[in-house]
């Protein structure tokens, strides 16, 4: 039984091909930053607040006019039949349930369209939103938008982190370049005559530029989140530009090896957006804590990636349903324990970041020549 998130991936481990297990967790060259993004959360303290009296606790929000009843996002992430013989349509049953907003990747092994309906013969009211890799060929870029809006997605992320293919070692290593038989990129099939769903038809290009969001922001009506800014010049140039959002990511450290945290890089592009526009986090994001700190230093709300692949491996559509509401069972206990009635109590000063570690022997006066150097003498 999985009583925390890293709980199911070790289920996952035991079921999953070592080869697919890799492809999931691992990230680009060294992985520096894949470690990065968990231990940033955890370099992090909370101080919490008490005796503020609420019986119950709100964690519905409502992002870019997507409402969802938890601040956690499924973010994309690609080839869910891999894992699971349903696929995506595992995923978002349990992301309706659980009332999350899901991003559906481009590189999903269901169509967006039949995703779309999955969640809506739930029943219930979660949104879909879909995530874009810009194509250098604007036509099948704009075609993927209409796949996208036609499937009744409410957002799009484009991500735009990947000029190239981020260098994940372990797939080199492994041979892991392709979907096995049978599996295919199913928003990509027929796109342009007879292509068959191939991942190689993806282009990561490396030409994209401002110009192509402009271009992007005139063919569809749907808010535009960015994913993979970090630097706080080209988050002042997406506010430009006319994203509505950002979600700040690293793409878990699978991209560019050795960029910092995200969470380390928050408070500067808060500052760089100044409010316009509303961030989301992902990246390393592993328990309810997590969650309150993040929403504490200003994020709008957070994002999961492998977690829910290793769910989806370890238990389908009940495996990412008991995972969501253990992050939110989790996320409820830690603003009971904040004394916080609801997401909007979650402030700055209730996370702290520890400033030095205790000097030994007692304290010495300035000036005075002491080995321990209780006060700098200059
Ligand atoms: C197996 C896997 C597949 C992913 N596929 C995509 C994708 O198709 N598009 C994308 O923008 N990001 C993709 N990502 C990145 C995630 O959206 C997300 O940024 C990252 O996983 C968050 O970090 P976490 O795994 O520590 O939660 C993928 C990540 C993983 C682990
Ligand atoms: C290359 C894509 C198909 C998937 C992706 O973004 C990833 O694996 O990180």
């Amino acid at each position: 039984m999985q009583h925390t998130v890293h709980d199911f991936e070790a289920a996952a481990r035991d079921k999953l091909d070592p080869v697919h297990v890799d492809f999931i967790a691992g990230g680009a060259r060294d992985e520096i930053t894949v470690r990065a993004n968990e231990a940033a959360f955890g370099r992090l303290q909370l101080l919490p607040r008490v005796l503020r009296g609420s019986a119950v606790r709100d964690l519905d929000i409502t992002l870019l006019g997507s409402r969802a009843r938890m601040p956690v996002l499924l973010s994309p992430t690609a080839f869910h039949k891999l894992v699971y013989p349903e696929g995506e349509l595992a995923t978002v049953r349990a992301a309706a349930a659980a009332g999350a907003i899901m991003i559906a990747s481009m590189a999903s092994t269901v169509a967006v369209g039949e995703i779309a309906d999955a969640a809506r013969a739930t029943d219930s009211d979660a949104q879909l939103w879909f995530q874009l890799y810009i194509q250098p060929d604007l036509e099948i870029t704009e075609a993927l938008v209409r796949r996208a809006v036609d499937a009744g997605c409410t957002a799009l992320v484009v991500t735009v982190d990947s000029p190239v293919l981020g260098a994940g070692e372990r797939n080199r290593r492994n041979g892991f370049h392709d979907l096995p038989p049978g599996l295919r990129c199913e928003n990509l099939v027929d796109l342009r005559d007879g292509e068959r769903g191939h991942v190689r038809q993806i282009a990561m290009s490396p030409e994209l530029n401002w110009e192509h969001i402009d271009w992007l922001r005139g063919v569809t009506e749907l808010p535009v989140l960015l994913k993979g800014v970090l630097h706080p010049e080209d988050a002042r140039l997406a506010v430009r530009h006319g994203a509505d959002g950002l979600l700040l990511s690293n793409h878990g450290g699978r991209q560019l090896d050795t960029v910092p945290a995200t969470l380390e890089l928050l408070p500067e592009i808060l500052a760089a957006v100044a409010g316009r526009i509303p961030i989301v986090l992902d990246g390393g994001v592993r328990r309810g804590t997590d969650v309150v700190k993040a929403l504490a230093l200003g994020a709008s709300a957070v994002g999961i990636g492998r977690p829910v692949m290793w769910a989806l491996a370890q238990g389908g559509e009940e495996g990412v349903r008991r995972l969501l509401e253990l992050l939110r069972d989790e996320l409820d206990d830690t603003l009971a324990l904040c004394g916080a009635s609801g997401l909007a109590d979650l402030t700055p000063d209730l996370v702290r970041v520890p400033a030095w570690a205790p000097v030994p022997g007692p304290a010495v006066a300035p000036g005075s020549d002491h080995r321990f150097g209780g006060g700098a003498v200059v």
